[in-house]
């Protein structure tokens, strides 16, 4: 089995450790490296994996290097592991934003072995998304191995030009941000319309679940879904006409497109 080094135990690395520890990746074979003691105490009494003393501790023999840190920090990671994962030459994974191969390349030199990820935080719960990217370079067994990590938190989707992952960022890594704020905005709604705050909390949450098992269940997607809820002169075209009226569609295309934007932003301020 192999040996992943998480590099940053945060929110993210959480939920892939979890995930890998669920679906039987034994757990001295994962380490962490994280700065903050009782985030790293924590995922040790959590799932039983290695702590690592510093970030070249971690990465030592390991077979996958996995960064979890933010993309803020990746370039001061990458410059302080330059020579060891030169020598090693493990297979690196990046979850970070916006940070492309060619920020990896500047950092760390040509000739890697690396694979970007864009997981979202239903991960923590096995429920995730993740789009791959890899360069053409990178061989099958590399692939395979990668998808292998981050099937562990739900489905794998791969993606086939890099500029694309700020798309998937866009779209799905903050995605579950959208779908909260639209659940806030319903409880809060529903509150304004003089229901109780943990009734309309109730409604609201299991209105989101059953809408959304129905729509991955749904060949026909979710415009039909919605037709089907929706009576001629009913309730649901009156709610409906309200938010088109409102832009909604065209509010959606431009968070979307600047979210994508804010990825491609991440890269050139980190340098690349
Ligand atoms: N939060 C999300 O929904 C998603 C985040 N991502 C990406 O995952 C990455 C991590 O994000 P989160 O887990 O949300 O952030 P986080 O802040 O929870 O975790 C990052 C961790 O890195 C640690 N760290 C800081 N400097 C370090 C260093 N020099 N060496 C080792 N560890 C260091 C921090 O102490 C922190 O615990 C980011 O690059 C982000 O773009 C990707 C998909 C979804
Ligand atoms: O907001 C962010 O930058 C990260 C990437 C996707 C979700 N959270």
């Amino acid at each position: 089995m192999s040996t992943i080094a998480f590099i940053g135990g945060g929110n993210m690395a959480r939920s892939l450790i979890g995930g890998l520890i669920t679906r039987g990746h034994p757990a001295g074979a994962i380490r962490v490296a994280e700065p903050v003691p009782t985030l790293q105490d924590a995922l040790v009494a959590d799932f039983g994996i290695v702590a690592a003393d510093s970030n070249l501790d971690a990465i030592t023999g390991a077979d996958v290097v996995l960064f979890a840190v933010k993309p803020q920090v990746m370039a001061t990671v990458c410059l302080e592991l330059r020579a060891a994962l030169s020598a090693g030459r493990p297979l690196l994974i990046s979850i970070a934003a916006g940070i492309s191969l060619a920020n990896f390349e500047q950092w760390l030199g040509t000739d890697l072995r690396l694979i970007r990820a864009m997981p979202n935080t239903p991960a923590l719960i096995g429920a995730g998304i993740t789009g791959i990217y890899a360069d053409p370079a990178v061989d099958a067994d590399d692939r395979a191995l990668a998808a292998s990590v981050l099937a562990a938190v739900g489905p794998t989707v791969w993606i086939e030009q890099e500029a694309l992952m700020d798309a998937v960022t866009a779209v799905s890594g903050s995605g579950p941000a959208y779908f909260f704020l639209l659940m806030e905005s319903m409880i809060a709604a529903g509150v304004a319309q003089g229901l109780s705050e943990p009734a309309a909390r109730e409604l609201v949450l299991n209105t989101a679940l059953g809408a959304a098992r129905m729509a991955v269940n749904e060949p026909l997607g979710p415009a039909e879904l919605r037709r089907r809820v929706t009576s001629p002169n009913g309730t649901t075209q009156a709610a409906i006409e309200t938010f088109e009226a409102g832009g909604f569609r065209e509010l959606t295309a431009r968070a979307i497109a600047r979210a994508t934007e804010r990825g491609r932003e991440l890269s050139q301020q980190a340098g690349g």
